[in-house]
């Protein structure tokens, strides 16, 4: 609107606008608005955007005034940023510059003050003359908008949440994962039979980083994640995730610490860096690889090298071997567990492999959620290593898992799930793409978080197991010895295909609940755990969430409703003082009672029609506890003349 000298107003239409009344009297105001600030279209929709650096990549509207040490610290931290990504054989890496290829007024904002990796020598080769334009700590709604552009399978779904598809790889790909044995990871590390370590040597990690590192800057962009691992402020890890899919970085930003705008100022140097090139497979002529896939990990560079595998789980299950390996370092016990906390300051926390209920189970409405996956148990007490939570949305349902379903909103990252075309509901039942559907959500989307991720000791240590056999009891109590050895063989079923009808259950056996995980050896984290127990007064139990009344196959999974009953008992400390009855074989005090849950499901002999089948089943799982057991007879646990380690070992199933 245009306001010509004759005090008369032309419309945008060039239609004489009426004026009603044009009097300084105040009591009439003018209602045809203020003319906005802009110049231009361009200008206009610039305003949209309100300018809120620095988790957002520096925009082509920065202050023309911004202050030298402003610019000194955007300099050195893009300078850590090429380092990153520089090449380490070739003569140079790629410039790298700040902002997204697409908007052409950052590149020419960010050009004249981008800085090379080294100064080009005489030998240069074409990838050293192109740009890789890093999308650095970008916000969800950012992400978004780049999964959604050039992601092919990224949608938004009814609740606001991001669907995408992980690719080929659904899961963890545990048999490509290659740690580099040197020096001093061959003495410290735990390799061998059972371990997840499986080497490779110095020179055919650098392979396998330079193709990543090549790869990455190949792209026209990639992403950069500067965040924090571990709650506890004294032993924070800073951490760094150069990726090239708006969906990795999305994950990561809901499932690591988030820095705050403050913090990210100070960032500095990471202390660990993953090169997620997972679009690009590794070459299967280097030494030690076995497939297109490998998840490399150099502890002396601090570095993570992915290739051939876009599961984000990778990522996150990388850095937390990672903390496996750092924090027992320094006393701190890192865990495989869920944690939770009631009103009055009581800790639990939930152990058990992939599917058992840490997730489920931790997040509880009556108490507040410390964290669903990993945790350090210090001098202090205990701290969430992560920033979100990763919850398998199989069959999930509003009525039986309301926190979850209510997590799964915008920012929430929506992993392979089936939706509707349209109106894009989610079918949590549909299997279509795998049956390791998630979520991944930063803890604050549930309730009742405890923010900071912190708490005190714990009192009472759940080992979760799901028994697809069916004859473990729903719930026993166990003894200190007990728990070390349920601890150290991590039990768990699994049930093979659904498909293809009824198949027998496999048990696992994952030490410390979490071989695929640990780094040293297994006794090394099971005494410091029996140490803290015992220095904390904490109670072990064994909470069986898989099936009753018959295997899989004839029985049922044990009710989701029934365990939170057993779960609320173990809280409130009334099962401490219940009655209890020794099982057979297993040795397993079970109580005859629980408030909530039939008592005749308390005891499995009591559900399985067929005795003689129950028994037959209860002594084969016995068979399989021992023979696995058997790698761990030659371990002491802990130090000195403790007796422990014997009785650990009598504390089995005895047949
Ligand atoms: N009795 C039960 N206890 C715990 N979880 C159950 C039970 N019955 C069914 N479930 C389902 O099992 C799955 C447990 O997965 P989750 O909590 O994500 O495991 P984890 O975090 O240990 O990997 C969820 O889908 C949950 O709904
Ligand atoms: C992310 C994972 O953890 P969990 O299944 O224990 O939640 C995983 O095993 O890939
Ligand atoms: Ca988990
Ligand atoms: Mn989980």
């Amino acid at each position: 609107m245009a306001s010509k000298g004759n005090g008369r107003v032309v419309n945008g239409n060039g239609l004489m606008k009426i004026q009603t009344h044009k009097k300084d009297n105040g009591i009439c105001h003018d209602d045809s608005g203020p003319t906005v600030k802009a110049q231009t279209i361009d200008e206009l929709h610039s305003l949209q955007k309100k300018r809120s650096a620095p988790t957002t990549p520096v925009t082509g509207t920065q202050p023309p005034f911004a202050t030298l040490s402003e610019e000194e610290r955007h300099k050195q931290q893009l300078q850590s940023i090429s380092a990153s990504l520089a090449s380490l054989t070739r003569e140079s890496g790629p410039k790298v510059v700040k902002g997204d290829p697409a908007r052409k007024s950052d590149n020419q904002k960010v050009a004249h003050v981008h800085h090379h990796v080294e100064a080009p020598t005489i030998s240069v080769s074409d990838s050293s003359l192109k740009f890789t334009h890093v999308l650095y700590n970008l916000s969800p709604a950012e992400l978004y908008e780049q999964a959604i552009k050039y992601e092919k399978g990224s949608f938004i779904t009814s609740t606001g949440a991001l669907a995408t598809l992980s690719g080929a790889k659904t899961g963890r790909s545990p048999r490509d994962k290659r740690v580099v044995k040197d020096d001093l990871t061959e003495n410290e590390l735990w390799w061998g039979k059972g371990s997840p370590n499986i080497e490779m040597d110095e020179h055919s990690f650098m392979v396998n980083r330079e193709r990543a590192v090549d790869y990455l800057n190949s792209l026209d962009k990639v992403f950069v994640n500067d965040q924090f691992l571990n709650w506890d402020p004294e032993n924070r890890i800073k951490v760094r995730i150069v990726s090239a899919r708006a969906y990795h970085s999305l994950f990561m930003h809901n499932m690591c610490i988030r820095p705050t705008p403050e913090e990210l100022e100070d960032f500095g140097t990471p202390d660990f860096t993953i090169y997620n090139a997972g679009q690009f497979p590794c070459n299967r002529y280097t030494h030690y690889m076995t497939s297109s896939t490998s998840i490399d990990l150099n502890l002396a560079r601090r570095e993570m090298v992915i290739l051939g595998t876009q599961y984000a789980g990778e990522m996150k299950k990388g850095l937390f071997s990672v903390m496996h390996y750092l924090m027992p370092k320094r006393q701190i016990l890192s865990l495989h567990s869920g944690c939770n906390m009631g009103k009055h300051g009581d800790v639990a926390l939930f152990f058990g492999l992939s599917g058992t209920g840490k997730t489920t189970l931790s997040t509880d409405h009556n108490r507040y959620l410390i964290g669903d996956d990993e945790h350090c148990w210090s001098d202090k007490g205990v701290s969430n290593i992560e920033g979100g939570c990763y919850a398998k949305c199989v069959d999930l349902s509003r009525e039986k898992e309301p926190d979850i379903w209510n997590a799964i909103r915008f920012g929430t990252v929506l992993e392979n799930v089936v939706f509707d075309e349209h109106d894009r509901e989610v079918d949590y039942s549909d299997k279509s793409v795998t049956e390791n559907t998630r979520a991944s959500y930063p803890i604050e989307y549930i309730p009742n978080a405890k923010l900071p991720c912190v708490g005190p000791h714990p009192k009472n240590v759940i080992l979760l197991a799901c028994d697809a056999f069916g004859v473990l009891p729903p719930v026993s109590k166990l003894n200190l010895a007990q728990t070390m050895y349920h601890f150290i063989s991590g039990y768990t079923a699994l049930v093979a295909g659904t498909e293809e009808g009824i198949k027998e259950p496999q048990a696992t056996f994952s030490a410390c609940f979490g071989a695929a995980f640990i780094m040293l050896h297994p006794t090394k984290y099971a005494a410091m755990l029996a140490d803290k127990m015992q220095k904390h007064g904490a109670t072990g139990w064994l909470v069986n969430t898989g099936w009753s009344a018959g295997s899989y196959g004839s029985g049922s999974r044990i009710k989701l409703q029934y365990t939170r009953k057993i779960i609320d008992a173990i809280h409130s400390g009334s099962l401490l003082n219940a009655e209890y009855k020794k099982t057979e074989i297993y040795g397993l005090e079970i109580p005859t009672e629980v408030e909530g849950v039939p008592s005749e499901i308390l005891d499995p002999v009591n559900t399985w029609s067929d005795r003689r089948a129950y028994k037959e089943t209860l002594l084969k799982l016995a068979g399989l506890f021992k023979k696995n057991f058997e790698t761990f007879t030659n371990y002491k646990i802990g130090k000195g003349s403790n007796n422990l380690t014997e009785e650990i070992l009598a504390a089995g199933p005895i047949f």
